[in-house]
């Protein structure tokens, strides 16, 4: 693999292959906690691989491990040291909420977005591999863990009632009220975990996996991603695959029929456009 560094951050790196994007956590001192900058910088490069037409596939992982104790992370969710009364605070001052804004980028981009999860993933770390497509997880160091209710945070959206979708009812409720630690393969029996690899194996599997999404048809991994998110988007999840089917509906003779006829200040013809 030969990574490229797309761009420079402080808290994540951003790095590109061969139709796959890497973006990484990268403050493993702190467990990948994430503060404003990071959720920041991760909406930005989010929005990057989203643009780039050369990019099917993006692998959210995170950078390790802890230089101080060698433990690795995913991420441990919002930095509880930069938390204020409402939010969490950035350089600017300003209290914000901003990593619902990632999670909704990860959830609505046409594109299928991998969670490799190297170490803990807790809190809002545990809530942004549950919004991933899939999740990928170590063997050796995963551990799933939900600590919102030690914290008086609570996602209620993805995080808490689309993982109830996922692992069944009963075992959601005991996530979040017990905040228990669970082993990858623990979390691969719930349901939550595509696959548990061993640890040395994980960045180079999610890479394999990138690549064998890469090989299908893009405009069917897309209408999949948005028709399988419809049921639990409500009108959201129906305008994001309405909006892509117009897209599939621009590229008909019809459709240009339509326009043109505007255009030259005609009627439209659209006789024997009736399929069956
Ligand atoms: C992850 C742990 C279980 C790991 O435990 P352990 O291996 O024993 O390591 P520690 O010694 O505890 O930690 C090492 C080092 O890292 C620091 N650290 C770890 N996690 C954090 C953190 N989240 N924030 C800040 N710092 C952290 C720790 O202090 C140590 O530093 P030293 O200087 O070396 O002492 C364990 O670390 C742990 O439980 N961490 C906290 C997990 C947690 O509670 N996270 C927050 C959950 S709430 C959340 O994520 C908000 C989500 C969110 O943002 C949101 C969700 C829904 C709606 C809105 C929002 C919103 O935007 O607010």
């Amino acid at each position: 693999m030969d990574w490229i560094t797309a761009k420079e951050y402080e808290d994540i790196t951003y790095k590109k292959c061969n139709g796959v994007a890497r973006i990484a956590f990268n403050r493993p001192n702190v467990r990948n906690a994430f503060r404003p900058k990071t959720t920041a910088e991760l909406l930005d490069a989010f929005h990057d691989a989203q643009e780039d037409t050369s990019i099917g596939v993006v692998l959210l992982s995170a950078e390790g491990p802890s230089t101080k104790d060698g433990i690795w992370s995913f991420c441990s969710g919002g930095d509880q040291k930069a938390r204020g009364h409402q939010g969490y605070v950035g350089e600017d001052g300003y209290h914000r909420l901003n990593i619902l804004d990632v999670q909704r980028l990860i959830r609505f981009m046409p594109k299928a977005v991998i969670a490799v999860v190297p170490g803990w993933a807790v809190g809002g770390g545990h809530s942004l591999h549950v919004v991933c497509d899939m999740t990928l997880a170590s063997k050796e160091h995963a551990i799933f863990k939900q600590t919102d209710a030690d914290v008086t945070s609570f996602d209620g959206g993805y995080g808490s009632a689309y993982l109830a979708k996922m692992v069944g009812q009963k075992k959601a409720r005991e996530i979040f009220f017990l905040g228990r630690n669970y082993s990858a393969q623990e979390a691969f029996e719930m349901g939550m975990v595509n696959a548990v690899v061993p640890h040395d194996e994980l960045e180079a599997t999610a890479y394999e996996w990138a690549q064998e999404i890469l090989a299908k048809s893009p405009t069917s991994i897309k209408m999949l991603k948005f028709a399988m998110n419809l049921t639990d988007d409500g009108m959201v999840g129906q305008q994001v695959f309405a909006g892509e089917a117009t897209r599939l509906a621009y590229m008909t003779e019809e459709a240009k029929e339509g326009r043109n006829a505007f255009l030259e200040k005609r009627k439209p013809n659209f006789e024997k456009k009736w399929l069956p």
